[in-house]
């Protein structure tokens, strides 16, 4: 998929939400209400139990994704970083929390790195990506150097690849 440059991300509100007797419903994507198809070739689930923090991820080169990500149980604090360095934007960040209640799903186009940190006991949160995993194409940055308050940063929570990101500042953005 070829994204425009200046694609930038989207909070997507579930466009169909009803509850009955037997619970919910939530059809929290459609490509047909999309502005775009977002043809997607991956999709995987991650279980994370409270105050893990997982990022700031991205794929590079051939294997870059778009992503959609939602949390389907618990709730998250969803935090991406743009790391286009010919947009003005360069190193901003947005937030925003995911929860099984508010069923919001956030698109992260390509140029971002993403992560997240668990705010209830457990969260599991989805995740359709554009393109295959590949561990050669994989990178970060330090989740600890975006400026942002994370609310409280449990190193023993985090994995030894998120801990050895470089930070932001010394980071050289493949974008
Ligand atoms: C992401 C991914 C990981 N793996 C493997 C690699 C490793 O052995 C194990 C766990 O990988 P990680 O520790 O990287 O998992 P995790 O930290 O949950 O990685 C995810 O983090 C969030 C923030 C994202 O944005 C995702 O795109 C993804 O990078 O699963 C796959 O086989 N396929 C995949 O698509």
């Amino acid at each position: 998929m070829i994204l425009p440059e200046t694609e930038t991300y989207r909070l997507i509100s579930p466009r169909v939400n009803q509850g009955d007797h037997r619970g919910r419903f939530v059809k929290y994507f459609s490509a047909d209400s999309a502005e775009e198809v977002i043809p997607m070739v991956e999709s995987f689930y991650s279980t994370s139990a409270k105050g893990v923090i997982r990022g700031m991820h991205f794929q590079s080169g051939e294997y870059a994704q778009a992503k959609l990500v939602t949390c389907v149980y618990g709730e998250i604090l969803d935090v991406i970083v743009d790391l286009r360095k010919d947009q003005p934007t360069y190193g901003e960040v947005f937030s925003t929390v995911l929860s099984s209640e508010n069923a919001n799903c956030l698109y992260i186009p390509v140029g971002f790195a993403h992560g997240f940190k668990t705010l209830s006991e457990h969260a599991t949160v989805l995740y359709h990506c554009t393109a295959a995993y590949s561990a050669q194409h994989e990178g970060g940055v330090h989740l600890d150097s975006l400026g942002f308050d994370w609310g409280g940063i449990d190193a023993d929570l985090l994995s030894v690849r998120d801990k050895s990101f470089l930070p932001l500042e010394t980071f050289k953005s493949p974008f």
